[in-house]
């Protein structure tokens, strides 16, 4: 338990506020809805949707075209009675803090097995935010000494390429973790590449038989996905507990809403799922203790859409195009962050928030893997 963090990190951030670049939150749907957490495939159509429900795509009658709210004078001060200030979960800090104690244990491994970790990242296409949060990956693999791998392919190449890249990666024993870093091109089948991860080296969690296990009660994924982790990481380091509960969700994709929705059941919260289709989400997250957004539409979460005192995960990046910046893009949450601030009583920000544990996660499960791999506890 960290009993410092609420006293250290509470802060007020007024100045945030302010500094907030003026950019209208257009809502050119294809851009948002194109963020990684989303399937951007036309729907498949399937013999069975009658029993499973049509599959229709999660597209947000969304507020992102809602102008954002308007920012004080530059420079002004809001008054923030000092009782409601609001604790900023620090994912940096405790992300760093994750990846000491997993650097300890890769050097272990290696003076006494001689073996490190490796985690190899298939990356198609020339993406910015991917190629960002790739790099951060790899960095954060030599920070903590584990070797990484990368195949980077072009945008055009054929499904076959991935496919190949991933079967090289699966067979290599000194590979512990394969990742494929999403979304993928329109024209490739992201079922069938994901499916092609081995079990044994699926570190992002998302081959159907661990998702699976993760939802079957008394069974044991092999590796449970890297941001639903990093959400619960964030909540138990934070001296949070989660059982008895309410949980607002807020997004049923497969690689966060849905493991996260899964996991918090494990810790026995009572989990409400909100997604494109609720009536009225705001009434399901206003009775929320906690709100995880994983929608990926920046200001989907309004300060009315919170109770008092309520705490929040944004576990939102959504890469908002600014070509005047150096990585022509910067990054916004879900949650209207300034909004939120007035109401909550513990808040992640974007960035610095989930993002930087995520990736800790992916380490986490890459040196358990090869752990499992070499047979040591
Ligand atoms: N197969 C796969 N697995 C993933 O886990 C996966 C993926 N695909 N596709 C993209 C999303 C996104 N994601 C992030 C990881 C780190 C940050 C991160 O480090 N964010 C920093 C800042 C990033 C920056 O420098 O711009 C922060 O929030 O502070 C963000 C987002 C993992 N994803």
């Amino acid at each position: 338990m960290r009993a410092a963090l609420s006293s250290t990190l509470k802060k007020v951030s007024a100045a945030a506020a302010a500094r907030r670049p003026r950019v209208a939150f257009v809502s050119s749907a294809s851009h948002h809805h194109h963020r990684h957490h989303q399937s951007n495939k036309p729907t498949k159509k399937r013999k069975d949707d009658y029993i499973l429900g049509p599959d229709l795509p999660d597209i947000w009658a969304t507020p992102g075209s809602i102008s954002p709210p308007a920012e004080s004078e530059s420079g002004a001060t809001m008054a923030v009675d000092a009782e409601l200030a609001p604790t900023i979960i620090d994912g940096k800090s405790i992300a760093e803090e994750i990846k000491l104690g997993i650097a300890k244990e890769v050097h272990r491994m290696k003076d006494t097995i001689k073996k490190v970790p490796g985690l190899a990242v298939v990356l198609v296409g020339q993406r910015r935010d991917s190629q960002t949060y790739v790099r951060n990956k790899i960095k954060a693999c030599e920070e903590v000494g584990i070797r990484s791998l990368m195949a980077e392919l072009s945008e055009e190449c054929a499904e076959d390429e991935v496919l190949n890249a991933v079967s090289e990666f699966n067979q290599d024993p000194s590979v512990h973790g394969v990742l494929v870093q999403l979304p993928l091109p329109q024209h490739m089948d992201e079922d069938t590449i994901l499916g092609a991860v081995s079990l044994q080296k699926d570190v992002d969690g998302f081959h159907p038989l661990n998702m699976g296990n993760l939802a079957l009660r008394g069974r044991e994924p092999l590796f449970i996905p890297c941001a639903a982790k990093a959400c619960i990481e964030l909540l138990l380091r934070s001296g949070i507990k989660l059982k008895g509960k309410n949980v607002a969700v807020i997004g049923r994709s497969n690689v966060v809403g849905l493991p996260t929705t899964l996991l918090l059941q494990r810790h026995h919260a009572t989990v409400s799922v909100v997604h494109a289709f609720t009536n009225n989400p705001e009434d399901v997250t206003r009775v929320a203790d906690i709100v995880i957004s994983a929608a990926g539409v920046p200001n989907l979460v309004r300060g009315s859409w919170l109770k008092r005192g309520a705490i929040v995960i944004d576990v939102g990046t959504n890469p908002i195009e600014d070509p005047s910046l150096e990585h022509g893009y910067y990054l916004r949450g879900d949650v209207c962050y300034e909004e939120a601030l007035q109401v909550a009583s513990a808040i992640t920000p974007v960035p610095g928030g989930v993002g930087p544990v995520t990736v800790a996660m992916l380490l986490s499960n890459t040196l358990d893997s090869a752990k499992r791999f070499y047979g040591i506890s």
